[in-house]
């Protein structure tokens, strides 16, 4: 059975239609990474799937069930919400504690569950710290934390580490990791193609609310574009080669190094770099915009 299927799904802010006949699925034990540039709607999608919003059409299902059943599941679901939404006011433990009760755990099992994560993730030293005082990596750290208190089946993390340090990303991706080998099924966003593809077994690529493609992140290049990218430092347009313009700057897709490079001598032309094809060029090919 799919952790997550969704079907058709569209929807609109008024008269602004943000999502369009979205369709994937994911399972169980599975990573699923949603890219796409800032308003793309990853993070409508995200509250969609989380029970915070609904859509206008469409069908979403989770662990089988549909969105009017999701109270009956909400504790197999961890969620990392974008903004931080942990209590300012009292500290860490007390934010994990009180998270605990409201998912009908008890004060004792609470306290403990808490305790052992805090110890599992490194944080015990912040247990008795203010949510203020503590540096953003840590807050989400702890948000991540608050997500497992439940033992979730799924995860679902928006942008759960945008503005992070590399160190404390990798930490996320080693947690992430680590989960599915408990068979823990993730879906998240993210504006890093690196981290997309590191992770996932399926990205999804979102642009203006349509899921333009989607598949294994090895798979996505070698099914579309070739393996080699020339740049070259003005507008040109080569006939029978794929190839997108940015900034002024042209990029050419070949398999054949040598051919594209004599067919561009006749022109006079000399790239300035030749490289691998990665994920972000297939994302410019495909939609003329960065992530
Ligand atoms: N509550 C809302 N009311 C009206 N419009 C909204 C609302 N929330 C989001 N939008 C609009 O919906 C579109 C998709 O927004 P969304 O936040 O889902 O995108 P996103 O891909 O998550 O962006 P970002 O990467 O910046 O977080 C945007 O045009 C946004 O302005």
């Amino acid at each position: 059975m799919s952790v997550i299927q969704v079907e058709s799904l569209t929807k609109y802010y008024k008269k602004l239609k943000v999502l369009e006949g979205i369709s994937f699925s994911l399972e169980e034990g599975q990573i699923f990474s949603l890219i796409g540039p800032n308003g793309s709607g990853k993070t409508t999608l995200t509250k969609i799937i989380s029970g915070f919003s609904k859509a206008n059409s469409g069908k979403i299902k989770i662990f089988g069930r549909s969105t009017d059943e999701f109270k009956k599941i909400k504790n197999k679901i961890g969620l990392v919400p974008q903004e931080n939404n942990l209590d300012q006011d009292i500290n860490v433990l007390e934010n994990l504690i009180v998270h605990s009760e409201l998912c009908g755990l008890n004060i004792k099992i609470a306290k403990e569950r808490s305790l052992n994560l805090l110890q599992k993730f490194g944080l015990d030293k912040y247990k008795h710290e203010d949510i203020r005082n503590l540096s953003g990596g840590t807050k989400r750290k702890i948000m991540l934390l608050r997500a497992l208190l439940t033992d979730p089946k799924l995860l679902i993390l928006d942008e759960p580490t945008v503005g992070l340090d590399p160190s404390i990303r990798r930490q996320f991706w080693d947690i992430i990791i680590g989960l599915k080998s408990q068979n823990v099924s993730t879906i998240f966003t993210t504006h890093y193609m690196e981290e997309a593809s590191f992770l996932a077994d399926t990205i999804a690529f979102l642009n203006k609310g349509k899921l333009i493609l989607s598949g294994n992140p090895q798979d996505l290049i070698k099914n579309i574009l070739e393996n080699f990218v020339f740049e070259i430092k003005k507008r040109i347009s080569i006939e029978s080669y794929k190839s997108y313009i940015y900034e002024d700057k042209t990029f050419i897709f070949t398999s054949n190094k040598e051919g594209l490079l004599s067919k561009l001598k006749l022109f006079g032309i000399e790239p300035c770099t030749i490289r691998e094809t990665t994920l972000d060029d297939l994302f410019l090919y495909l939609t003329g915009e960065k992530v």
